[in-house]
């Protein structure tokens, strides 16, 4: 493939980065919303998007099937970041990475005593070394989604997960009692690509960097 892939998740990543591959002069000519393809043409004929699964971005990046891609921290942390090359910080998607508890728990009473905690995460790298680092005992459930459920259901005593709004932990009678780290999402390039590629990747990497909203 002489050409170059970029592999995005539909939804926020998809709308957020619209801006920034428009700054490159690249535009989608699908909306993945309202598409059923995967493999989505650009107004440039040496352009497509691949649209994968969030997690699945920095995989495909990875080994070489997207040559580019965009993944929140979160993500980028779980994975390990193997392979790639990480150049910038797009500062969109935002959220933070928090541990929440129901309303009502004393968690810092908790962790004074040394209570061992059940923690449901999809997040369980980050976890494992955020209460690793705190010198808290945890035992670590894995979730795919819907970590707010955990605590209601009994799974539980804590979940380590995104907030942006806060609206999901309230509707769900949650708060949040520790944040973990900011997370924006990243731009992600193969390392191979970026050698073998850089005359085409290079002016769109550049693109990217001045298109970047500062705070
Ligand atoms: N509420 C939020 N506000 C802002 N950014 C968020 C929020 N939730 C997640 N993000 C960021 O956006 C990225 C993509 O989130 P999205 O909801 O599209 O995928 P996902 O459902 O978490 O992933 P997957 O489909 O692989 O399970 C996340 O990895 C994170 O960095
Ligand atoms: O603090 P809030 O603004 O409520 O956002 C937090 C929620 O967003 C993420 O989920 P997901 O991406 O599945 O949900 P969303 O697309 O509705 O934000 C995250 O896992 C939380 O559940």
């Amino acid at each position: 493939m002489t050409g170059i892939t970029i592999a995005l998740s539909k939804g926020r990543i998809f709308d957020e980065t619209l801006p920034l591959l428009a700054a490159a002069g690249i535009v989608p000519v699908e909306n993945p919303e309202t598409s059923r393809k995967l493999i989505i043409g650009t107004n440039r004929d040496d352009v497509r998007v691949v649209i994968v699964r969030a997690t699945d971005v920095p995989t495909y990046v990875q080994y070489g099937a997207a040559d580019l891609g965009v993944a929140g921290k979160d993500v980028l942390i779980e994975h390990g970041g193997e392979g790639l090359y990480q150049p910038l910080d797009l500062n969109i998607a935002k959220c933070k990475m928090m541990v929440a508890v129901p309303e009502g728990f004393d968690y810092a009473r908790a962790v004074r005593q040394g209570a061992r905690l059940k923690v449901a995460s999809k997040y369980i790298k980050t976890a494992r070394e955020h209460f690793a680092a705190k010198g808290v005992h945890v035992d670590l459930i894995k979730l795919y989604g819907s970590m707010e459920l955990a605590p209601l259901a009994g799974l539980a005593d804590a979940i380590v997960d995104l907030v942006s709004t806060g609206g999901t932990l309230k509707a769900n009678k949650l708060v949040a009692v520790e944040e973990i780290m900011p997370i924006s999402s990243r731009l992600v390039v193969n390392q191979a690509a970026l050698k073998l590629k850089r005359e085409t990747l290079a002016p769109i990497l550049d693109a990217f960097a001045g298109a970047v909203k500062k705070d």
